[in-house]
């Protein structure tokens, strides 16, 4: 089985995505922690050598992580290049979504380049929802509720909808 977790920067896609593999008892990758252990902090990558470079590593972190099996969680912009898009249109895929009240308290940690405030995580929010939504299978939020429940309900979901694809 394969199942792709997608979404904005602090939706949960890290926290529940480990939750979700525990509980549908499947390996879990995450593309982000990928990068960080095979080439150091994101924020260094970003500040040494730019986005583009980061983009390309992150590439070869999401087709390595496509070859395997269980739950992958993207970072946020994975889902920028067109090749990832074609890669998961035929996989299960689920969009994590947090609203802007609830995910100020959890861009605190500082370590993503690309946020500085929270306007500025709404502005990427913002251009890039349609394309988030446009890839999901199926979408839940995260702003309000525990962990648990809500890595509970995407695997009630995947469970649900295994006879139709080949995965999962
Ligand atoms: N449902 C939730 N309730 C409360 N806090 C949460 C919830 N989901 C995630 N968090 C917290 O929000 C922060 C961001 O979560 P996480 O790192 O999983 O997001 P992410 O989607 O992986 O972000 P990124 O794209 O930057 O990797 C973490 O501190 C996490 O513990
Ligand atoms: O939304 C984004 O573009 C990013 C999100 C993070 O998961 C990291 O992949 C990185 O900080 C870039
Ligand atoms: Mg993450």
């Amino acid at each position: 089985m394969l199942l792709v977790l997608i979404g904005a920067p602090a939706a949960g896609k890290s926290r529940i995505g480990k939750k979700l593999a525990r509980t549908l008892g499947v390996p879990f990758v995450d593309t982000d922690t990928e990068i960080v252990r095979q080439h150091g902090p994101i924020s260094d990558l970003f500040a040494t050598h730019g986005e583009a470079h980061f983009r390309t590593l992150e590439r070869v972190a999401v087709e390595h992580a496509l070859t395997g099996t269980g739950v992958v969680a993207f970072g946020g912009g994975a889902v920028l290049d067109p090749r990832t898009q074609s890669d998961i249109a035929s996989l299960p895929v689920v969009l994590l979504t947090v609203d802007p009240s609830a995910v100020a308290g959890r861009l605190a940690n500082g370590k993503r380049p690309l946020i500085s405030s929270i306007e500025s995580w709404q502005a990427l929010v913002d251009s890039r929802r349609e394309l988030y939504e446009s890839l999901a299978d199926f979408s839940i939020d995260t702003s309000h509720r525990p962990t648990e429940v809500i890595a509970t309900e995407i695997a009630q979901w995947a469970r649900a909808r295994r006879p139709q694809k080949d995965t999962l």
